[in-house]
């Protein structure tokens, strides 16, 4: 056994984060560790964000995602910003950049303390999501649910932010819509070989939206900041939307989003630290730092 490694338990704005430094070790977070972790009411989290050391020249890390359901995801934008606050806080830095296994990406703390990460660039072509069968147009495809001639939700807009993601557009109450109940069933519909994550969204301005997100792996969350940055996208792709969105979540937090002229995705919000401990990346068992320094 490689010996146990440091963890803090964090959050980006009600997502919950586990930041596992797996710094200068070769083994990695085993998915019964995670489903270990996610039992536990304490350690209970959406995402794993374990950082590695870099394996490609001109990167700081290799960041490796995975889902409360022990899978791996390609992307996860508040998981992103809470290894920035965790790593700003050790070394001063503000600046950084990762690697995971969907590219580079560029990260930075600002002076506020809010943190911005940029996503990359989405992308809409039907096998880039990917989906199951040929869809030209991805900025609404078919697919619904309920009873056929009145379907609860239907025709949603799909992109790709490294991760799957469907949005559904709803005109009232995203609160009104039973999540819980569709989001499984969407997930795991068979247009997405992949699975997704399903996002309902309400535009209540050119500049506003509101979005509850059911995520791929992790069930209902509080936030989930890939889903923000493929809302908006989706959102100005159909004229909903300018290229620059704040969006409130079901956490109450706030995320901003800007589709920039050169195409990426820059995702803004804070990250918040709540304890430390120690766990075995093996098996998952852990216990919390006795004196936790922020
Ligand atoms: N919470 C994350 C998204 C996780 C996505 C994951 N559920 C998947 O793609 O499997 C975020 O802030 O972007």
């Amino acid at each position: 056994m490689a010996g146990t490694a440091p963890f803090a338990k964090m959050n980006g704005i009600g997502n919950e984060i586990i930041v596992a430094d797996m710094r200068g070790r070769a083994d990695r977070v085993t998915a019964a560790a995670a489903i270990t972790l996610n039992g536990d009411t304490a350690t209970k989290f959406d995402q794993i964000m374990a950082i590695h050391d870099a394996r490609t020249p001109g990167t700081a890390f290799f960041i490796d995602i995975l889902n409360s359901d022990g899978t791996g995801a390609q992307a996860c934008g508040n998981g992103m910003r809470c290894v920035v606050r965790a790593l700003a806080a050790e070394t001063g830095q503000k600046t950084f950049t990762f690697e995971t296994v969907a590219g580079i990406l560029n990260a930075r703390e600002h002076d506020d303390g809010s943190i911005s990460v940029d996503m990359g660039t989405p992308r809409f072509g039907w096998q880039d999501i990917p989906l199951a069968e040929e869809f030209r147009d991805t900025r609404m495809i078919e697919l619904q649910i309920g009873p056929i001639d009145a379907p609860v939700l239907h025709s949603p807009s799909v992109v790709s932010m490294g991760n799957p993601h469907a949005i559904f557009w709803v005109d009232n109450d995203v609160w009104s819509y039973e999540l819980d109940r569709f989001g499984p069933l969407l997930e795991n519909h068979p247009i997405f070989p992949e699975r997704a994550n399903i996002t309902i969204a309400q535009v209540t301005s050119p500049g506003t939206m509101v979005i509850r997100t059911w995520e791929r792996g992790a069930g209902l969350t509080k936030a989930c900041g890939s889903a923000a940055c493929a809302a908006v996208v989706a959102a100005a792709r159909t004229r909903r939307t300018g290229r620059s969105v704040t969006l409130v979540t079901p956490g109450g937090g706030e995320l901003h989003v800007e589709w920039r002229d050169d195409d990426h995705v820059i995702l803004t919000g804070a990250a918040e630290w709540e304890f430390s401990g120690s766990f075995d990346p093996s098996t998952g068992a852990w216990a919390r730092d006795t004196e936790s320094a922020a």
